[in-house]
């Protein structure tokens, strides 16, 4: 492996993931099944002590306001948000509206708990109700055999509306986007370019990995790969 020198600060990786609802699982038996060279332990996360113990966290797919309440309940909410400043975080669909830092839509009165670690706004089910769930093929970007396209899966999907880019805040790398004629006709405006935030399905942000879709539910598992390598041990 080329970056392998890197590899250097830790002898052994110990991956979170939030087990309070939601595709936990699936992340955890896509994490068993990646090859890396040092011992990954993965911890399913209900207590502060068990978040305590790791090195990076994944915030699974579910409904993201039941989540924030569980994670309230739990003691685990002030935790998560030190955790977002200092340690990797990957947000899939539900967890990624939690990482993000702004929402809109379908938040329930007196909002939504938000942990903040990437700076966006993100709609929550912006797809629309009459696409509930839909595949994609996607273009990667950055991530190994990118030519091979990633056939993705969005569930009540949220959206990326904008990027919220502020001087001091890494700078947001885009991993995929969908193609424009792909989007929910809702959501599609005339002249609307390529590049809209609209499009970004898949972003990197420091540490921080943010996928609308569900890499844990097929049996690809570049983005699991890519997080551990890329975000946890050479970030
Ligand atoms: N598949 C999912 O994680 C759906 C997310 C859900 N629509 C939410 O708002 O939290």
């Amino acid at each position: 492996m080329a970056d392998q020198g890197k590899l250097t600060y830790l002898d052994r990786i110990s991956i979170g993931i939030l087990a309070l609802q939601g595709a936990f699982a699936e992340h955890e038996a896509s994490l068993h099944r990646l090859k890396i060279n040092r011992q990954l332990h993965v911890i399913l996360v209900r207590t502060p002590e068990e978040l305590s113990q790791c090195d990076a966290l994944i915030i699974p797919g579910g409904e993201s306001t039941t989540i924030a309440l569980l994670a309230r309940l739990a003691g685990l909410l002030e935790p998560l948000k030190d955790f977002t400043k200092s340690k990797p975080i990957w947000g899939t669909c539900a967890g990624a509206i939690l990482l993000s830092q702004s929402v809109s839509g379908g938040a329930k009165k007196g909002g939504q708990e938000l942990l903040g670690g990437i700076s966006i706004k993100i709609a929550r089910n912006g797809w629309g109700s009459q696409i509930e769930s839909f595949e994609a093929p996607l273009e990667l970007n950055g991530i190994r055999e990118s030519t091979r396209p990633f056939q993705a899966l969005f569930i009540r999907a949220p959206v990326v509306v904008e990027i919220l880019s502020f001087p001091e805040d890494p700078l947001i790398t885009v991993v995929a986007r969908i193609p424009l004629e792909l989007l929910p006709p809702a959501l599609i405006e005339e002249n609307m370019s390529e590049n809209d935030p609209r499009t970004v399905v898949a972003l990197r942000q420091g540490r921080h990995l943010l996928t609308t879709f569900h890499p844990e539910l097929t049996e690809d598992d570049r983005f699991h790969e890519y997080f551990v390598h890329s975000c946890v041990l050479s970030p």
